[in-house]
């Protein structure tokens, strides 16, 4: 009989690695190694700027002569003084993107040309920071955001296309802000911590080309009205001289994190990738598989076994039910470990968000499938359905944590005793 509790123990290590990767002292650190004089305008966009902007209104304190978030709706905490704080549409942009959008460039374009820009960037940024090219309507943005993010690109796949519509994504934002430096720090929630994907690199040349972009329209049977066909075509800023970046949290540090309280559990661990970035369904079924095969084989490492993945999967939507991508992980996960003992199975969105839903993701061990049967429905069906939530909601294994003010892609663990 195994001495572990593998979910109050996946629970604590889940609870520890978001800790870690909360934005106030990534922010902090930063500060206080760059040490930075002069005068500052401070723009904080994504789901973790409120945070973020208070840290470093803590570290700046006079230096910040005015400052702006832009953040996801209900991630505000309150007022920070000198600062202006702004909620907007994720991950669908709406009014309020542009509006805050319009009133920071509109703040910064009366700015004196030395003040710097202390640029505080999260994930989410793209939905939240937005100003449109001329003749391009919200709903189409909204229409194609939609679409884009329904069909299974990835998000650098759907930020090279977002770039071409935008007058403040790829590098534009530091066009406009030029001469002003910028300095950048960055919570990263691309994988690999592609800085011209994260938030849609405002203030970063872009690295993806106008051929790449027909290429992932073609891919992903992309219907675009004019003139979103005609501006695909505009190629983006590919060199910015005014922008200095620093990435300071990312899904790397979060399997990091995890790894070492699982050690401190007492269990083996591998950090499978931090790069994971498959189907959501797909990597539930090949997670569970490596279960198994530690649960029979003892095999690639001995139980009792933490793996550990980090990234971010995706979810080709088919059906009409309610999910996330870490849900809908999870249930598959389920289905292929039901009636195992000593599995559990988690995954979560490191910003407590998952999908359109209010949970960050699920927790499964080899009884959830059974209670879901229990209760008269059909896993295989609610998963080919995309209904993950209404699965997990049924067997008590939905995730629920609330916004966590951080966003570095999910955290995935597999623990086997
Ligand atoms: O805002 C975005 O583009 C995504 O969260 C990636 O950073």
């Amino acid at each position: 009989m195994s001495k572990h509790n593998l979910v109050k123990d996946a629970l604590q290590i889940i609870q520890k690695t978001i800790e870690s990767v909360l934005p106030d002292n990534a922010v902090k650190d930063q500060l206080s190694k760059l040490n930075l004089d002069g005068k500052f305008f401070v723009l904080a966009i994504g789901k973790a700027a409120w945070r973020m902007a208070k840290a470093a209104s803590e570290i700046l304190k006079d230096k910040i002569i005015k400052g702006v978030v832009i953040t996801k709706y209900n991630h505000s905490l309150g007022e920070i003084e000198n600062f202006e704080i702004y909620e907007a549409g994720h991950p669908v942009p709406d009014e309020n993107s542009l509006k805050a959008t319009d009133r920071a460039l509109q703040l910064i374009s009366k700015l004196d040309e030395t003040v710097q820009i202390l640029f505080l960037i999260s994930g989410g940024g793209s939905s939240l920071f937005e100003k449109l090219k001329e003749g391009i309507t919200l709903a189409q943005l909204q229409q194609i955001t939609k679409d884009l993010l329904a069909c299974g690109a990835n998000i650098t796949e759907i930020n090279a296309i977002r770039k071409r519509l935008s007058l403040v994504k790829g590098g534009k934002f530091a066009e406009f802000v030029y001469p002003r430096k910028i300095i950048a720090l960055v919570l990263s929630d691309v994988l690999q911590d592609r800085l011209d994907s994260i938030a849609s690199g405002p203030a970063y040349p872009d690295l993806t080309t106008t051929q790449e972009v027909l290429q992932i329209v073609e891919r992903y049977n992309l219907r675009l009205d004019e003139p979103l066909k005609r501006y695909l075509l505009e190629e983006t800023p590919k060199v910015v001289t005014n922008a200095e970046h620093y990435i300071i949290g990312s899904v790397k540090t979060a399997c990091e994190t995890a790894e070492s309280v699982a050690k401190s559990l007492g269990y083996n661990t591998v950090i499978l990738t931090t790069t994971l970035n498959c189907e959501a369904k797909e990597a539930g079924r090949f997670l569970a598989s490596i279960a198994k095969e530690i649960l029979i084989f003892d095999r690639p490492i001995r139980k009792p076994a933490a793996i550990i993945l980090g990234g971010e999967t995706v979810v080709h939507v088919k059906g009409t039910g309610k999910g996330g991508r870490n849900q809908e992980l999870a249930l598959s996960a389920a289905i292929e470990i039901a009636g195992l003992k000593s599995v559990v199975i988690a995954s979560v969105g490191t910003d407590g968000t998952d999908g359109p839903t209010d949970a960050a993701g699920g927790i499964v061990d080899g009884q959830t499938v059974l209670k879901i049967k229990e209760a008269g429905l059909d896993p295989i069906k609610l998963l080919d359905n995309n209904d993950s939530y209404r699965a997990l909601d049924l067997a008590n294994c939905l995730l629920k944590i609330g916004p966590t003010g951080t966003n570095v892609n999910d955290l995935v663990l597999a623990l086997i005793a």
